[in-house]
């Protein structure tokens, strides 16, 4: 009823018909905007775009870090190789490559040891991040950390130990009994330092043997340490200087020379301890004793004559390339001779008066640590004998005739080794 009476009255009508259309555009908006909200939730979430968009940087982030490590790899190789290279131009410019633990991580590893001077933090950032890398390598390669050693030195994944047999590049030619194995066993302390025990004679006896059977005698060395071997007889061998300058030219030569005199003793107590029946000291000095003509064709005489043996290597080595230690003072002052030493491989000052200790018993100064040990290490019962005693005036016969050859190898040396007083 209400209805038909809407419909009959026109202005009713009319109302009604607006409010319809109200209606309808109200629910039209209202659909439209229903619409528009489930087109917005149809998109795709953003959650989904940045899984995405992170996985690419991801990847890139894992690139990133692997060029960081090539770069670290790339800047200790580069450091190490400058280091070493470095060791020979300067020696107050160099690493030194050895097993230490770092006191802030605990971790041990082998690489350029922090030290107490300027250059001690850059070495030790450069450590870290090498570390850093490293750890990473040994993770992302599954290698067992062993394989780092070779890895920090030489840029190359090898395993521990491994190194290479190399030639010498320095010798202790000289001369015998001049204190030749205690420089020998003071040099081994030395981290950059790797010898043959034995005398390998190579030089001499064994020439005909070949350079690559002398190479297998060697250590295997790290890049950067120095391989050394000793045997006394080269000095006094006509051949070695033109044999080993066919080695090599630029191999260093080290010459410890003592008293000719008290090394002429020397050599004969080590002679009468293997034949006790020997004639006497003073019957082999002499081609006469009455005449006083000394028997220079005698070895333990021979050997002493320094200046006319020095003649022959200066025919194939440069002075520079020969360095005379003095016996003597490696038994009064040790490290001050080894620091000489040192200078002269261009290597570190690393071997010091902290090695030494004077034993009383042996007479001689002995090293507190021997190389790989922690035990206090003397040179065994042949080394410092007690001598016999020598009639004063052979003695002084000999001090007469060694003293022009001393005053010409003091000249030649520009070295006063004080064995006239
Ligand atoms: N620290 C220490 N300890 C022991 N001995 C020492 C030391 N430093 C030098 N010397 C002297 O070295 C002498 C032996 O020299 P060499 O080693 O060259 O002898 S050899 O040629 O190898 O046989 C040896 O000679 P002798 O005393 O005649 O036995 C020692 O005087």
């Amino acid at each position: 009823m209400a209805f038909s009476r809407i419909y009959s009255d026109p202005l009713s009508r009319s109302i009604f018909k607006k409010f319809l259309v109200m209606l309808c555009s109200l629910l039209t908006s209202l659909y439209l905007l229903h619409c528009l909200t489930e087109r917005c939730s149809s998109m795709p979430i953003p959650v989904k775009a940045s899984s995405q968009v992170a996985g690419f940087f991801a990847a890139e982030l894992d690139d990133l870090r692997s060029l960081r490590r090539k770069r670290l790899l790339q800047k200790w190789t580069t450091v190490s190789k400058q280091g070493s290279n470095r060791k020979s131009a300067d020696a107050k410019h160099t690493f030194e490559f050895s097993w230490f633990d770092d006191a802030d991580t605990g971790q041990v590893f082998y690489g350029p040891e922090p030290q107490v001077d300027r250059d001690y933090s850059e070495n030790r950032e450069l450590s870290r991040d090498v570390q850093l890398s490293l750890d990473d390598i040994v993770s992302l390669k599954r290698l067992s950390p062993r394989f780092m050693v070779n890895t920090v030195s030489t840029g190359k994944l090898s395993p521990l130990g491994e190194g290479t047999k190399k030639l010498p590049q320095a010798l202790i030619i000289g001369v015998k009994k001049g204190g030749t194995r205690a420089l020998l066993e003071f040099l081994r302390v030395h981290p950059d330092i790797r010898a043959v025990g034995a005398e390998p004679h190579f030089f001499d006896r064994n020439y005909e043997n070949g350079l690559e059977w002398y190479r297998e005698l060697m250590p295997k060395t790290l890049e950067g340490q120095i391989t050394m071997e000793k045997t006394p007889s080269y000095f006094v061998t006509r051949e070695a200087p033109a044999r080993i300058s066919a080695m090599s030219r630029d191999t260093k030569l080290i010459v410890v020379v003592r008293d000719p005199v008290t090394r002429a003793i020397s050599d004969y107590t080590q002679t009468l301890s293997k034949k006790p029946d020997i004639p006497t000291f003073e019957s082999l000095t002499f081609k006469n004793r009455t005449t006083g003509l000394i028997d220079t064709s005698w070895s333990a005489i021979q050997i002493g004559i320094y200046a006319k043996h020095l003649d022959n290597w200066l025919q194939y080595f440069p002075m520079d390339q020969i360095l005379f230690v003095s016996g003597e003072c490696l038994i009064s002052d040790p490290a001050g001779e080894l620091g000489r030493v040192q200078d002269f491989l261009g290597l570190k000052r690393i071997i010091t008066d902290k090695h030494f200790y004077f034993n009383q018993t042996k007479g001689f100064p002995c090293l507190k640590k021997a190389e790989g040990s922690s035990k206090p290490h003397c040179l065994g019962k042949t080394k410092g004998r007690t001598h016999p005693n020598i009639h004063p005036e052979v003695v002084q016969r000999l001090r007469d005739f060694y003293r022009p050859f001393n005053m010409k190898f003091y000249q030649m040396t520009g070295r006063i080794f004080g064995w006239n007083d």
